[in-house]
């Protein structure tokens, strides 16, 4: 059977990579490939419709797609548990229909984030460096804040504390941000694509988790497979791991 495929932000870096992916798949078929300001009324023939548009343009995106019995999958980052639990509720009139989120599309980006969560309860002492080209509107990166909840929600439950941190008097910014608890910084840099190291430290030792994307091309497999899968996937999934059964 062949899915009928649109994509939001055909014309961006990912939704132009995407494009040329779904062109290349012989089990689907582009018949959108819309950006800002073009008219969604061509999404009529989709069944699944994938965005990589912009944190503030997205909600909006999948207001429309429910509303159509649109399918999505979605690789746009700003997912707040706010913006998922209205999601969440959009959807509730809707229960055939499937929408996934995953906040880094790449299978190594996905292993890191599952191995973090693995260490985390050997370890107290977290800190997350993400790396992007400076094209990038948002920070920190989706991939970090994911990160960073599942390493919270190890330590909650293995009942880890966060480590000590005797920082007392610092510049605005010089330990990165929090999310959950745990410190994440953020680096800008032309010649980048999108990189993460999640360093834990013990008793004399420390662990560090990598991955690079080197080319956005990294991320099409798990699209594709997206594609396939929201179909069979009714309700909101929030993070490939699930799909890929991790
Ligand atoms: N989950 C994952 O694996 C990955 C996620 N991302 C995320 O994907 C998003 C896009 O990244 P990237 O491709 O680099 O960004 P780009 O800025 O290159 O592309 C975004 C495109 O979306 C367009 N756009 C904005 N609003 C809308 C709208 N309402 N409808 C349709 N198109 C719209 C933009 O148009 P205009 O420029 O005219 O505003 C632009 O062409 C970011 O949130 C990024 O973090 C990126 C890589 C991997
Ligand atoms: O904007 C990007 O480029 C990326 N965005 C996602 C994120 O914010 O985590 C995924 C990947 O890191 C590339």
């Amino acid at each position: 059977m062949t899915i009928n495929v649109g994509v939001l932000g055909a014309r961006g870096r990912m939704g132009a990579t995407v494009v040329n992916a779904v062109e290349g798949a012989s089990d689907l078929k582009l018949v959108a490939a819309l950006d800002a300001g073009d008219d969604f009324a061509a999404l009529a023939d989709a069944q699944v419709v994938v965005d990589f548009t912009h944190p503030d343009a997205v909600m909006g995106n999948l207001e429309y797609l429910v509303e159509h019995d649109i399918h999505a999958v979605v690789g746009t980052t700003g997912f707040s548990d706010s913006r998922l639990a209205d999601l969440r509720a959009l959807l509730e009139p809707k229960p055939s229909l499937g929408v996934l989120i995953a906040p880094n599309f790449a299978l190594g980006a996905v292993l890191a984030m599952r191995f973090a969560a693995q260490a985390a309860k050997f370890y107290a002492s977290a800190e997350i460096i993400e790396l992007h080209h400076n094209r990038k509107a948002d920070a920190p990166s989706g991939t970090a804040a994911h990160t960073a909840r599942m390493i919270a929600a190890a330590r909650a439950e293995a009942g880890v504390a966060p480590g000590p941190d005797a920082t007392t008097s610092e510049l605005d910014g010089a330990r990165g941000a929090t999310v959950e608890e745990v410190r994440v910084h953020s680096v800008r840099l032309p010649g980048l694509v999108a990189h993460e190291e999640i360093l834990f430290g013990g008793e004399g030792e420390t662990l560090t988790i990598r991955h690079d994307s080197l080319d956005r091309t990294s991320f099409m497999p798990g699209v594709l497979l997206g594609v396939r899968e929201v179909l069979k996937r009714p309700g909101l999934t929030v993070g490939l791991e699930n799909v890929l059964d991790l």
